[in-house]
């Protein structure tokens, strides 16, 4: 099997979570096959191969994927975090997603400036995390190289509203 083959294979489909109504798409199962893993990885490292200086993860499943992305590429790892969760100085960007409202934050001044920036998720829904996360690398001095995703649903606007980025999803499927 393929990439590709592997996600829609291995991942899992629960209606009404966490909310009545959402259709969640749960990639953990993928994670926990070391085959599947390890050809997600490969497959958004090769997409962006030479072309960014650090990865940014998106919390808290991105951070499995871009934890694993810095490694193979030997590059900086950036983490951008829900509210509350990082000291210090931060920039933060509140932003909507399919069932709820939230924050994302950053500390500035972990990379030079100019630094491009491979920012990495598990799930496009919205694309409310990735828009939020893009504008924290933004406003930190930083540009956006790319958006990494393993799953894209499409009909939820997503990749519309982050049309001015290079988006690369590994598989897209109706919403
Ligand atoms: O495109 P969007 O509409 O923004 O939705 C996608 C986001 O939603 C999920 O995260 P969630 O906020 O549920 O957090 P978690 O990773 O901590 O579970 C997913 O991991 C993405 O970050
Ligand atoms: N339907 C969904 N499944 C998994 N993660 C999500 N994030 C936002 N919407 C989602």
């Amino acid at each position: 099997m393929n990439v590709s083959e592997l996600v829609l294979e291995l991942s899992d489909t629960i209606p009404d979570f966490p909310k009545s109504g959402i259709v969640f798409r749960d990639l953990t199962p993928v994670f926990a096959d070391a085959d599947a893993f390890t050809a997600v990885i490969d497959d958004l490292a090769a997409r962006f191969h030479g072309r960014f200086d650090a990865v940014v993860g998106v919390e808290a499943r991105g951070f499995l994927l871009a934890a694993a992305i810095a490694y193979a590429e030997h590059v900086p790892l950036v983490a951008v975090r829900k509210a509350g969760k990082l000291p210090g100085e931060v920039l933060a960007e509140d932003y909507a997603l399919e069932y709820g409202t939230a924050t994302l934050e950053i500390r500035p001044g972990q990379l030079a400036q100019g630094s491009r920036v491979l920012i990495v998720d598990d799930v496009l829904a919205t694309g409310g995390s990735s828009s939020a996360a893009a504008r924290l690398v933004e406003r930190s001095g930083y540009s956006v190289a790319g958006i990494g995703l393993v799953l894209e649903l499409d009909g939820l606007g997503g990749r519309e509203r982050l049309g001015a980025y290079d988006v690369y999803s590994i598989v897209a499927e109706r919403a």
